[in-house]
């Protein structure tokens, strides 16, 4: 491709991007490349990385737009743009790139160069950009980091800017840690240990990892260091029964599933039976035997209610605005709308309610999102707290302490829930509260061995939910509305999962039909040095 002719793909690319803002970017992209075989790895890994750029820098790109009075705010308008304010082009250059040729872009008009050319000579930032443009956040967005950060929000949105690591969690059920470094090592791919997840390994430099033994014999799975944590503080044990309530693909049911040495039980429920069957590869290839998938749906409505009260742990992995997960789906600091965050949070609650209501006396109920926005998160544990008197908070230090038998960081001693973010703990950012409903008379920490399935108080709980007419119906609340689910929410999975920094990928490796909605079982990718790939914040990626 001619410099020219990359940069109409630039255009054409992005167009697609942000024309179709319900579809993640990176499945937007690998489309794209698809149909479009004739585009070779150079070239396509130059207009992969020169999109992604410009979804990090979009805000201040538009900025410059309305500042030089540019005719159109389109995508050919944000790309050129960035190749005079961030490539340093000057007009002789412009005009080189943007001279009709064959496959390049159309002539500049005469007032696209004039307000080109007041960029000339200029970089991005300008003192005059108001903190939310410098931060390339939306204006509306700004307010709830600040409440959520307080004076250090312009870093923490920094650091929701930089590459994200490649992050791999070990599955016990077949291999410790070492096992599976050493496999990674003959293979090629050089791993440290985590600094907080006990099974995780992060890769020193990104290299694929999904054709190699230790990936396909279900040693290792790609997984954030956030998503492990989450998974860890549930605490699940051998014996347990386990509900992982908003399960999707199975990031962390696989995860939860590893620690039970497949004795016990975890039901993977979700709304859509589609994402609990991409679940089932996963994991045969893990090895664990003690997953059931439950649709929460009509046909298991009368399953659902005699479950009340009959599960040791109850995680809420809730659909969220994923903001925590911008270093993975930079798309997503555009695409998210005010009013996506209005419909979650209801959402969320409701969806907490029914979950509630599955936990047994003295089990544990563990609410966790992708999301840093206090909205999601510490507010909708007070709103639930408030709802329900029968839980009280098991403050995240001791649980750690516990379950992860490290001190916890000194930040997270200060306050009840888990709170990660890429600047403090180089993960995505997270966010679980660990609940426990009180046990009638001797409360059981969530942290320790919770009664079985059949003692007395979930015995009693269940039958009485059975027979009370009164009783809501767990699966009738928790069916999704139609508007909720066209939100572009995200997906802790899709986070945890995601890979990081791939650029869409040639035929030969590109994923099946979606790296998002199949995370695991296509193409959970990192090309070497390519740049990030993002899995968009969006429930339905899950
Ligand atoms: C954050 S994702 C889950 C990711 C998954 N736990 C993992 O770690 O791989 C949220 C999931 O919630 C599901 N969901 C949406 N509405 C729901 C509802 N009302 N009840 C249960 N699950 C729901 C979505 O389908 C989506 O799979």
């Amino acid at each position: 491709m001619t410099p020219g002719a990359r940069v109409a793909a630039t255009i054409e690319l992005l167009d697609e991007i942000v024309s179709h803002t319900e579809r993640p970017a990176d499945l937007v992209a690998n489309a794209y490349f698809r149909s479009r075989r004739y585009i070779g790895s150079g070239d396509r890994r130059s207009v992969s990385e020169r999109v992604w750029s410009i979804l990090r820098r979009y805000g201040q790109l538009a900025w410059w737009l309305e500042r030089t009075r540019h005719p159109h705010r389109g995508t050919r308008a944000i790309v050129a743009a960035d190749l005079m304010l961030v490539e340093g082009l000057d007009m002789a250059g412009m005009q080189s790139l943007f001279d009709g040729g064959s496959y390049r872009p159309m002539p500049l008009d005469e007032a696209e160069y004039r307000a080109l050319r007041q960029m000339e000579g200029h970089s991005l930032p300008h003192p005059e950009q108001p903190d939310w443009v410098r931060l390339n956040v939306q204006e509306w967005v700004a307010p709830h980091f600040r409440e959520a950060y307080g004076e250090s929000w312009g870093r923490e949105i920094a650091a929701l800017d930089t590459p994200p690591p490649v992050d791999l969690r070990v599955n016990r059920l077949k291999a410790d840690v070492g096992q599976a470094r050493e496999m990674l090592a003959r293979e090629g791919i050089d791993t440290e240990p985590m600094r907080y997840a006990t099974d995780g390994l992060r890769l020193r430099r990104r290299l694929s990892v999904v054709k190699g033994q230790a990936f396909q014999n279900g040693l290792v799975e790609i997984q954030d260091e956030g998503s492990q944590l989450v998974a860890a503080l549930v605490d699940a044990q051998p014996g347990m029964q386990i509900a992982d309530y908003c399960a999707g693909a199975g990031g962390k049911t696989l995860a939860m599933a590893a620690r039970m040495n497949n004795k016990g039980r975890v039901v993977a429920m979700d709304v859509y039976e589609s994402r609990l069957d991409r679940s089932a590869q996963r994991l045969r290839r893990a090895g664990a035997h003690n997953v059931e998938r439950r649709a929460i749906d009509a046909d298991n409505r009368k399953w659902l209610k005699r479950q009340a009260g009959a599960f040791d742990r109850v995680l809420v992995d809730a659909p969220c605005t994923g903001t925590g997960t911008w270093r993975r789906n930079p798309d997503g600091r555009w695409t998210l709308r005010p009013e996506d965050l209005a419909e979650l949070v209801p959402k969320q609650a409701a969806i907490l309610d029914a979950a509630a209501k599955l936990v047994k006396p003295g089990g544990g109920l563990i609410y966790a999102t992708c999301s840093v926005l206090p909205a999601e998160n510490e507010k909708q544990i007070a709103a639930f707290l408030e709802r329900n008197d029968a839980f009280e908070v098991v403050p995240v230090g001791s649980l750690w302490r516990d379950v992860l038998t490290s001190e916890p960081p000194p930040e997270l001693e200060s306050g009840p829930y888990l709170r990660l973010s890429p600047l403090k703990h180089g993960t995505d950012g997270f966010f679980a509260a660990a609940l426990v409903r009180k046990a009638a008379a001797k409360p059981v920490q969530a942290t320790g061995p919770a009664p079985e399935a059949g003692a007395e108080g979930a015995t009693e709980e269940a039958a009485q939910n059975e027979a009370s007419e009164a009783t809501p119906d767990v699966a009738a609340e928790a069916v999704p509305d139609s508007v909720s689910e066209a939100v572009p929410t995200s997906d802790s999975e899709a986070a945890a999962n995601a890979a990081p920094q791939a650029a869409p990928v040639s035929a030969s490796e590109t994923a099946p039909a979606s790296a998002s909605e199949d995370v695991q079982d296509s193409s959970p990718e990192a090309a070497p040095d390519a740049p990030e790939k993002p899995e968009g914040p969006r429930e339905p990626s899950a």
